[in-house]
């Protein structure tokens, strides 16, 4: 059927079939929508080692949600042995924030990959360019002709102390190249210093649902919960 439609579209003038393509981009734009679908993205921010990940493998267990760790990606991207692995892998190591247009492509074919109406993106936007990145050039749909944007639901967000992040990474024992202690400081202040000025962007707009994330993982999930149980 899809096919199909294509294949008559191909008949059709370019710039008819154009003028089509981009009045139904811009109904997505305005509606968030991706491919006629309403999409909810939400933002799951913290600093390293405040939870995102175990808190995200719980949401998706309770809730319709698609989990996409821009960290998981980025650490795929390296074992894939593609062409940008190495540049990645060194950046990561020296606990630095990789450029934004490797890691949003990364997560745009997961999200298009994932034909889900609902994600929790775990790890991003980690700075301002992230974010800003983000918001201008997003999701290419519509046989790559245009691109739509998406801005998230609400933000996340994992408050915990760094005291406790730094214990928590220290034993989270997952053999990753990050997780020693001379690159655990550097991801502490990357995360005073550039990711906490977004998580403080979305606050300004009150986008935040703040979650006191230092109690035991049951408890916060609780948390967690009352909040997408709400939304749902
Ligand atoms: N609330 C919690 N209390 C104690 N340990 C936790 C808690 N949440 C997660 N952990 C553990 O801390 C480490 C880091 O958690 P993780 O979910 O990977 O955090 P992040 O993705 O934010 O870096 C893991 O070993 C995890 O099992
Ligand atoms: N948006 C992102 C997310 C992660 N990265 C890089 C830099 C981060 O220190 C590493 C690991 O990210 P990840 O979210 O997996 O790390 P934590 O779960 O917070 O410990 O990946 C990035 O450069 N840009
Ligand atoms: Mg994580």
């Amino acid at each position: 059927m899809r096919g199909g439609l294509v294949a008559s579209a191909r008949l059709l003038p370019r710039p008819l079939v154009r003028w089509f393509l981009q009045r139904r981009a811009q109904q997505d734009i305005n509606e968030n929508m991706l491919g006629g679908k309403k999409v909810k993205i939400i933002f799951v921010l913290g600093g390293p080692g405040s939870g995102k990940g175990t808190q995200c493998s719980n949401i998706v267990e309770h809730f319709d949600f698609i989990h996409l760790s821009a960290g998981e990606l980025l650490r795929a991207e390296i074992n894939s042995g593609s062409e940008n692995g190495t540049m990645i892998d060194t950046i990561i190591t020296e606990g630095k924030i990789v450029p934004s247009e490797i890691t949003i492509k990364l997560l745009q074919e997961a999200i298009i990959k994932g034909g889900n109406d609902k994600y929790i993106i775990d790890g991003f936007p980690r700075n301002e360019e992230n974010r800003v990145v983000f918001e201008s050039v997003t999701l290419v749909t519509y046989f790559q002709l245009l691109e739509i944007s998406i801005s998230p639901e609400f933000v996340l967000f994992f408050d915990c102390s760094e005291e406790e992040m730094e214990r928590r990474l220290l034993g989270r024992n997952q053999g990753r190249s990050d997780d020693n202690i001379e690159t655990i400081r550097k991801r502490l202040k990357v995360f005073v210093e550039s990711s906490l000025p977004v998580i403080e962007y979305y606050e300004s707009k009150g986008m935040v649902k703040k979650i006191d994330a230092t109690k035991p993982a049951p408890e916060v999930f609780e948390d967690v919960k009352a909040i997408f149980t709400h939304m749902a």
